[in-house]
């Protein structure tokens, strides 16, 4: 008997297909509360749960006793309870490759938006503001040749650094757990702390993930040591910033402007101060939101969810002590 799994996202058609080969589906429409009522007997007898959002926590294991591995369509993992997974000795396979160079061109596109004021410009445009030539008001500020501090020097990362040292001939500054010494060499890149990145950076790019060591890592302190020409971009998770204390930091002007892929609560709510302000651009979390790699990404979900419910994981799996035990 095919084993059976909880699907809670609507894949394309030939993804699909290729689940039905390998599991009996049931077919949610999010991991909410109610569904868990629901669908209470198909979270009984599921070994597998392939989500993209939703938090996968003790509530939901305890609704799921023969839960085997879980496959997320992401990078993150930050709403799944992976120390209750493992103790549980349930497999959990995220899909971070096939997006790298896609969210480091999403941080590269506000990095240029946000400093060439690319978003505020094309308004003014549409408003019929453009009626002579344009008063150093509106002049923006250069990207190529300046410093770019990156916060999580992982795969995205490099990534970013890859684009902004070849194409856009910036020094390189990095903050992560420990040194890399392939990214010094390759991108003539310096690893600082985390004050010295803050201090010296024209931009500060973010590509950290969420966890307890990484919320609120950029608060008002932080932020007060930026330059007031400097530039922040986030596009790994919104609650690494403190919200309330950047939106007083770009009121203030002690920084120039912020892009933003990711908030501390999403969808972004309509009242947010961050949207009256002319020098954010934000984007509804759209990292990895092309055609290509939101495919990629959910046929990697697939792939791992068949390789670990068939005892084969041989990459993408954030807790491989499950497999070793
Ligand atoms: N905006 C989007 O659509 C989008 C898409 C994909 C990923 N993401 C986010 O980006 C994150 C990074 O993705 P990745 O594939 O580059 O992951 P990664 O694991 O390759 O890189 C993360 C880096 O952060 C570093 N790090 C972790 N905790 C740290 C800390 N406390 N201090 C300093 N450095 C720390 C790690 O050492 C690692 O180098 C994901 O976890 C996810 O939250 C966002
Ligand atoms: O982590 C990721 O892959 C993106 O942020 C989507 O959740």
């Amino acid at each position: 008997m095919k084993p059976a799994i909880i699907l809670s996202k609507t894949l394309p058609d030939d993804l699909r297909q290729r689940l039905d080969a390998h599991f009996n589906v049931t077919d949610i429409d999010g991991l909410t509360p109610e569904n868990l009522d629901k669908y209470a007997h198909a979270f009984q007898q599921a070994e597998g749960l392939l989500k993209s959002g939703g938090q996968v926590d003790a509530t939901l294991l305890a609704a799921a006793p023969r839960l085997r591995a879980v496959s997320t369509i992401s990078a993150g993992y930050d709403n799944v309870d992976v120390e209750a997974l493992t103790q549980r000795e349930i497999v959990l396979m995220h899909t971070p490759t096939v997006l790298t160079e896609t969210v480091a061109d999403i941080m590269m596109a506000l990095v240029l938006a946000s400093a060439r004021r690319v978003v505020e410009l094309a308004e003014f445009v549409r408003a019929n503001g453009w009626d002579g030539s344009i008063s150093p008001e509106l002049f923006a500020i250069d990207v190529h040749h300046k410093k770019m501090g990156i916060l999580g020097m992982g795969r995205i990362g490099m990534a970013l650094a890859q684009r902004a040292h070849f194409g856009f001939s910036m020094d390189i500054l990095y903050h992560a757990r420990k040194p890399h010494s392939e990214v010094d060499s390759r991108y003539k890149a310096r690893y600082t702390d985390l004050e010295t990145l803050l201090r010296e950076s024209d931009f500060v790019c973010i590509s950290l993930p969420l966890t307890e060591q990484t919320y609120h890592l950029i608060g008002r302190d932080q932020l007060a040591m930026m330059k007031k020409s400097a530039i922040l971009i986030n596009a790994g998770r919104g609650p690494v910033v403190d919200e309330s204390a950047l939106i007083e930091a770009l009121k203030q002007g002690a920084i120039y402007a912020a892009g933003l892929d990711v908030f501390e609560e999403e969808p972004l709510p309509m009242n947010s101060a961050l949207l009256s302000l002319p020098n954010v651009v934000a984007l509804p979390h759209v990292g990895s939101a092309t055609h290509e790699t939101r495919y990629g990404m959910a046929r990697d979900a697939v792939d791992n969810l068949i390789a670990a419910l068939s005892g084969k994981v041989e990459k993408n799996c954030v807790n491989p002590q499950v497999l070793k035990s």
